[in-house]
């Protein structure tokens, strides 16, 4: 039996660049969509990871389904580099549910070859053998058996959402990448389906990497929630110490946009003034800073440090600046 206390996943300084070019004649500039992210998920636990579009989440979540190659730094599967791991072995332990259900379901195929298709994929099984694990599996997600015959477009949105929920799991996989998956959704079958995403974890000792930009929904689901901006993660946290006692200038924006009306439509208003930043040149310093109610001197050009809280870290010169030092009997609260 596997350790249940050591790390299912772990990311160790994973960094994606890419080389971009602007306009016909531009020299190809370095783009750092995902920079120097640490972070490690206990077996069971669901990781909120949020942050506005752009941050760099759709980035990490390819690196772990091994889409995309790190340009830097490692992503361990229980403990083995998944840069050495074989596409069936990778499939096997992470599988991904999208954000919007139809273009991820081919239209021209029958719900049943959309489910089985990671086991036609990977040869597991004869067809017979995989329509039973089929049937199993539309039984688990709360869907009838005739939906077999059926195509996506014949679908409600929530029940394709079901079907690509059926079509993750039927690998077994022990670590589900969910990005956005409500937010193609009306607000009322979101709940059903972050209601069937929780009551499949329990049932098979899932372990999610959870990704929106929605705090509410991940206050649903997570155990501890990561922010990230423009490309590093800026706060970790529990989940209950994050909602009420948030440390970053962003995670506090972010959190003030999740009362903004329709939680669950468009991006969060997160009411910081200035747009959000390009990557290809990002602002000196703490990438924040332009956009920052609490900006200090050094905020524009020093990169801030980790400092550990009580709840998990943050990066932020609030927390190791003299100017706060009244505040550091409680770091994780400076106002
Ligand atoms: N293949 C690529 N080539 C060049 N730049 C890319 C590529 N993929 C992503 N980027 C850039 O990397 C940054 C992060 O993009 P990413 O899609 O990971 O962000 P995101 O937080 O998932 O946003 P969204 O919620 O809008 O999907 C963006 O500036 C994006 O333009």
């Amino acid at each position: 039996m596997s350790d249940q206390t050591k790390p299912i996943l772990e990311l160790k300084d994973v960094s994606k660049t890419y080389r971009v070019k602007q306009g016909l004649f531009g020299r190809a500039k370095p783009l750092t969509a995902v920079n120097q992210v640490s972070l490690s998920l206990k077996r069971g636990e669901v990781l909120g990871l949020v942050g506005e579009s752009g941050c760099g989440k759709s980035t990490l979540s390819k690196i772990l389904l091994g889409l995309e190659a790190p340009t830097a730094g490692q992503v361990l599967v229980d403990g083995e580099d998944i840069g050495s791991q074989d596409r069936l072995s990778l499939a096997r332990r992470i599988q991904p549910i999208f954000q919007d259900p139809y273009s991820s379901l081919n239209p021209r195929k029958r719900i049943a070859d959309v489910i089985a298709l990671p086991l036609v994929v990977h040869g597991i099984g004869d067809h017979a053998s995989q329509m039973q694990e089929v049937r199993k599996m539309l039984d688990i997600v709360g869907l009838p058996a005739r939906v077999m015959e059926s195509y996506p477009s014949q679908m409600s949105g929530g029940q394709r959402q079901r079907v690509a929920i059926a079509r993750a799991l039927i690998m077994k996989p022990e670590i589900v990448i969910c990005d956005e998956p409500t937010s193609a959704l009306d607000v009322s079958v979101q709940s059903q389906i972050l209601n069937l995403l929780g009551d499949l974890r329990q049932e098979f000792g899932l372990t999610y990497l959870f990704i929106s930009h929605n705090l509410a929904v991940v206050e649903h689901l997570a155990t501890r929630v990561a922010v990230m901006y423009l490309g590093r993660i800026v706060e970790e946290a529990n989940v209950g110490g994050l909602f009420d006692t948030p440390g970053h200038p962003y995670t506090k924006a972010l959190l003030k946009s999740v009362l903004t009306p329709e939680p669950g439509l468009g991006v969060p208003d997160t009411q910081l003034g200035m747009a959000y930043p390009n990557p290809i040149d990002p602002p000196s310093g703490c990438h924040f800073h332009p956009r920052c109610p609490k900006v200090m001197d050094n905020c524009k050009t020093l990169a801030p440090d980790q400092v550990a809280t009580p709840e998990g870290h943050v990066e932020c010169h609030l927390f190791t600046s003299k100017e706060t030092s009244q505040n550091v009997s409680n770091p994780a609260m400076p106002n």
